[in-house]
């Protein structure tokens, strides 16, 4: 198929040399999708139907065979070899059993190793004698080392899994699941799924998939270029609200940050926003030749009334107002017997007289500037914070220095999300057709409007753990943060099997749930392998350092990657001491490879990332790191939950009562 695609000659079917530059371009990323990737096999499925899909179910009819791959293969007479996992006849890979047949006989399963065919396993679905047996290839799968940035899971997606995967483009889905239960997966292989169903519908509208930090983005960029889809955008919240006008250079107090990011700060700005407008008490003359055309101020005031109660975006009525004006005079012109036309009415509002009177009562508003204002004015605040926010959150959210201008101000991230939601106001955000959003719980209504515009006329998939909120403003529950996203209809789904975390250290974190987010359900492990688990204290405070490297070195010993996890506070006295002891370490962005496996990660950066041995230093600092206890206990939950195979906690601090023996 490549060599197919390099050998045609465009030089004939091409008009001109823009179609051609197309055309080539198109050329190029079709090799670029056919690349051969020597680790990555091209089929891993084989399903065999009783019957012709699609065809009368008769007795003795033909059956049918086909090979799963991550992409269609076809032979030189275009014949299919491999069906793309996607299409409907690949569906019962995943979803079949053998209390839902669908229809097929025999269900295989191949196994690789370093991408040669080593292993395959049968599953006679329709063999009434033959028991269910779970899948050794799915449990080798998960075993299986991780070194590198995370991998596509598209040969063991499991059935409750593949219901989200391919759930269709009209809705949103929230994922709700403990850590390991796959939700970025899902969400990964969902948008490749969507891109192959709805591709051209997609390709117009665009994907973005958004998540925490620049680290984590790059742990999971790889997923959906392994899946052949190269178009996909990422983005986290800051990036996405940053534009060139305003960098973030300031950081609020958590309480300030709350506020801010609260819902109610939107009418806030929908009513300073719309204070700007002044209704008219002077009429407009417009001077055409020898005549003068008079709107009188209470028609003015009339038109400017109807755009309010139309409740368009500002910039939009303060481009529509000068049309409005010059309509009422083209009336005028009218009823005096003149017969003006569209270029006349285009000239009458691009007149001194029109263009002064809309400045005067519809203003352009400059969204940082409006922000500037409700942040450095107490009175402008005030005005239009009147019930809606309280004395103190008003003083919580006042600059105690005005900023002079837009470009000195030290905005914060959440203020970069309420000059988003003051452009929103001036302009329409442009939606896309589907959004991915990761570690949802972390959002902050402010946050979650900020992406819901970015999907407001697509569907988006929402993924989280409430248990792992780190904000002070995280999600309590997913019901409103769906609201403030703008999809209160969306389905909640639950994922429940871990994939990640061996069993013996869930339920060891999973201690902290009734103290962290009571009421959720703990994961259950589907790795054999017990882990291991181990929790040292060190009597000697001074040697916990000497401890925690020496955890590091016994880790390493074992095949895949370790991360060493502490209190961002303690990173910079345990990078000294790793690079005094000639131990070489990574940052969360960096990839892990066979020579380099181990990585330092603060704990405000572990969340969504995983390593084969985990070694966890000191939880108490992990846990009074943070602003309020159960903040600081969350956040110990995620750098408990990131281990593949083992766990080691050293501390010299006694531990949260909940982890005491
Ligand atoms: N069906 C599957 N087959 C094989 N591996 C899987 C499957 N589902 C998930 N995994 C693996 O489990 C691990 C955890 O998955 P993932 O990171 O998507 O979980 P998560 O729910 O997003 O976790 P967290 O809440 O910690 O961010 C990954 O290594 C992923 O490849």
């Amino acid at each position: 198929m490549r060599e197919d695609v390099q050998s045609l000659d465009i030089r004939d079917v091409t008009a001109n040399w823009v179609n051609a530059a197309v055309l080539e371009a198109q050329i190029e990323e079709r090799i670029k999708a056919l690349a051969d990737l020597s680790h990555t096999p091209l089929f891993f499925g084989r399903l065999d139907y009783l019957h012709v899909v699609g065809a009368d179910q008769a007795e003795g009819a033909e059956g049918e065979r086909f090979y799963i791959g991550r992409r269609h293969v076809h032979d030189a007479d275009g014949d299919p070899m491999v069906v793309d996992w996607r299409a409907p006849v690949s569906q019962p890979f995943y979803r079949a059993s053998k209390k839902d047949p669908h229809d097929v006989g025999l269900r295989r399963r191949f196994g690789y190793t370093a991408g040669e065919l080593t292993a395959y396993e049968d599953e006679h679905l329709s063999d009434p004698t033959e028991a269910a047996t779970t899948s050794k290839l799915l449990q080798a799968e998960i075993e299986r080392p991780r070194v590198g940035p995370m991998r596509d899971i598209v040969a063991t997606i499991q059935p409750e899994q593949d219901e989200i995967v391919r759930s269709g483009l009209g809705g949103t889905v929230c994922v709700q699941g403990g850590p390991g239960t796959g939700k970025t997966a899902v969400g990964l292989h969902r948008v490749a799924y969507l891109l192959y169903a709805h591709r051209e519908r997609l390709a117009r509208t665009g994907t973005l998939v958004i998540g925490p930090n620049a680290s984590f983005l790059h742990y999971i960029e790889q997923v959906l270029p392994a899946l052949g889809e190269l178009e996909v955008k990422q983005a986290t919240v800051e990036s996405l609200v940053t534009s060139a006008a305003v960098e973030v250079r300031g950081t609020d107090p958590a309480g300030t940050a709350v506020v801010k990011g609260d819902a109610r700060m939107a009418e806030v700005l929908r009513r300073a926003i719309r204070s700007h407008v002044t209704l008219p008490t002077e009429p407009v003359v417009v001077v055409r030749g020898s005549r003068r055309w008079r709107v009188p101020a209470y028609e003015l005031e009339e038109l400017v009334r109807q755009l309010l109660e139309r409740d368009m975006r500002y910039g939009a009525a303060h481009e529509a107002l000068p049309q409005r004006i010059a309509h009422a005079v083209l009336v005028r012109m009218e009823e005096a017997g003149e017969a003006p036309d569209d270029r006349v009415q285009d000239a009458v509002a691009r007149t001194p007289a029109v263009k002064a009177a809309v400045k005067a009562m519809w203003p352009p508003v400059d969204p940082a500037k409006l922000v500037l204002r409700l942040l450095s004015d107490a009175e402008f605040l005030a005005a239009h914070a009147e019930g809606l926010l309280t004395p103190e959150e008003q003083g919580a959210i006042l600059w105690a220095k005005p900023a002079r201008s837009v470009r000195a101000a030290k905005w914060s991230a959440a203020d970069a999300v309420l000059i988003d939601e003051a452009a929103d106001l001036v302009a329409r955000t442009h939606s896309l057709g589907h959004v991915v959003l990761d570690e949802a719980q972390d959002l902050s209504p402010m946050q979650y409007r900020a992406v819901g515009r970015r999907c407001s006329t697509g569907s988006a998939t929402v993924l989280g753990d409430l248990a792992q909120g780190t904000t002070p403003w995280a999600t309590a529950s997913w019901a409103d943060a769906l609201r403030h996203l703008g999809k209160s209809d969306a389905v909640v789904e639950e994922l429940t099997a871990g994939f990640r975390v061996p069993r013996e250290v869930i339920a060891y974190a999973s201690r902290l749930l009734p103290l962290i987010s009571p009421g959720l359900a703990e994961v259950e492990s589907v790795r054999e392998s017990p882990g291991s688990l181990s929790v040292r204290r060190v009597v000697d405070p001074l040697a916990l350092g000497a401890a925690v490297v020496a955890a590091c070195v016994e880790s390493l010993t074992h095949e895949g990657s370790t991360g060493l996890i502490a209190a961002d506070a303690r990173i910079p006295l345990l990078a000294g001491l790793l690079d005094a002891a000639g131990l070489p370490y990574l940052s969360p962005g960096e990839e892990t490879t066979a020579e380099a496996r181990l990585t330092l990660v603060p704990a405000s950066l572990a969340k969504g990332l995983e390593y084969d041995y985990v070694v966890l230093d000191e939880p108490a600092a992990v846990v009074s790191g943070e602003p309020d206890e159960r903040t600081g206990l969350r956040r110990l939950y995620v750098a408990l939950t990131r281990a593949v195979s083992g766990l080691s906690v050293l501390h010299a601090t006694p531990l949260p009562p909940a982890l005491r023996a």
